[in-house]
């Protein structure tokens, strides 16, 4: 290997495989460097068969072999080597194979606190006994890391039965499987697209969730490809809405819930929840004052045929529990007494199906 050469497997070395947490060179990825100063050739191997992480660290390669040697730009090429025949493979079982009932969380539209109410719906079905998992597969901002407070997670791959599977982050008994752990806030744009389905897709087949009672996922707003191939992956059990009671937000719920509904999805809408529903001051405790207007979401529920789980008003430490770490449920007896209500509905209707 030439000087020059060495000097692009150094710049290499600072690139990192976000699934193993090893740099590209050590971990045997750059398998080779042909280059002068006129134009170069980087082979990768990858150690997995369509590895989902291959074409952002493609990218990264060049980006960062072009910034280092400027007269490189436009001249690198990044080929990655032919496949092996792959061995033969035992039958792969998804690991959410035990897990009794899977909830997807969304919401018309993005602010109205779908991730808050999943983290704090969460925590209130732990307490009542269940074993809770979340899936974060919010890829435009995924907020569970810090609404639990385990930002710095670095998930590790082990092996059981001869199946590879991803450690969950874990906290008060909560398992949290992320996209967020996976991607810095600069990567999101890369990712927002059939690689972070990909990448969910294995998450959530691959978590070593180990049998849960309840599995939320905390979908991104909206409507759009990573929910239906979310909900086409798994038999989920059933959706929730989350929305504050504007008429914007209410009219984009509607939107939600036809997607659960329509053919081919079928996945059961079990009701909406109206968060941010009024506000009270501490100094005065009876009053009650709508600030995005009154009942949107429970009207609408009404209007749509859809049940109405419950409001939730706006209380500072749901906003604070949210920043450091503990979910208000956690502290706050009048904001536990909301999430129980609607938790013991949901439950409850779950069970029923079951039977
Ligand atoms: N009931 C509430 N009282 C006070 N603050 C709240 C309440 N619900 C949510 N918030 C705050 O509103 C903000 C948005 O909430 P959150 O991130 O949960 O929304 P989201 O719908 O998941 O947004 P995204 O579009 O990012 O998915 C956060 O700062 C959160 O702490």
């Amino acid at each position: 290997m030439t000087e020059y050469e060495n000097r692009i497997k150094s710049v290499l070395g600072g690139i990192v495989h976000p699934e193993t947490g090893e740099d590209i060179v050590s971990s045997g990825i750059v398998e080779h460097i042909t280059a002068n100063g006129q134009d170069a050739v980087i082979t990768l191997a990858f150690r997995k068969r369509r590895d989902p992480f291959a074409n952002s660290i493609k990218r990264q390669v060049t980006a960062a072999v072009t910034e280092a040697f400027p007269e490189l730009a436009g001249k690198i090429a990044v080929t990655e080597k032919e496949e092996a025949p792959a061995p033969p493979v035992k039958e792969k079982v998804s690991s959410t194979a035990g897990i009794r009932h899977i909830l997807a969380i969304a919401s018309g539209k993005g602010g109205v606190g779908k991730s808050t109410v999943t983290a704090n719906l969460a925590v209130t079905l732990r307490d009542m006994g269940y074993s809770v998992g979340i899936l974060d597969a919010d890829i435009y901002g995924p907020s569970m890391p810090k609404m639990f407070g385990v930002e710095g997670y670095t998930p590790q791959a082990i092996l059981r039965d001869e199946q590879e599977y991803i450690l969950p982050a874990e906290t008060g008994g909560i398992k949290i499987a992320s996209i967020g752990f996976f991607i810095s806030p600069d990567d999101a744009l890369i990712w927002r697209g059939p690689m972070a389905t990909t990448a969910l897709k294995q998450l959530l087949h691959q978590t070593l969730w180990e049998g849960l009672d309840y599995l939320l996922i905390d979908l991104p707003p909206g409507t759009g490809d990573v929910h239906l191939s979310v909900v086409g992956e798994v038999k989920v059990n059933g959706a929730i809405v989350v929305s504050t009671p504007q008429q914007v937000a209410v009219a984009d719920v509607r939107r939600g819930v036809n997607m659960f509904r329509a053919e081919g999805i079928d996945v059961p809408v079990l009701g909406i929840i109206e968060n941010m529903a009024w506000f009270t001051p501490a100094e005065l405790p009876n009053n009650r004052y709508y600030l995005f207007g009154k009942g949107g979401a429970r009207n609408m529920a009404r209007t749509e045929g859809i049940d109405f789980l419950g409001d939730i008003p706006i209380v500072q430490s749901v906003m604070e529990g949210g920043e450091n770490g503990t979910p208000a449920v956690s502290i706050h007896p009048e904001v536990k007494k909301y999430y129980r209500e609607i938790a013991d509905k949901i439950v409850e209707k779950l069970e029923k199906t079951d039977r």
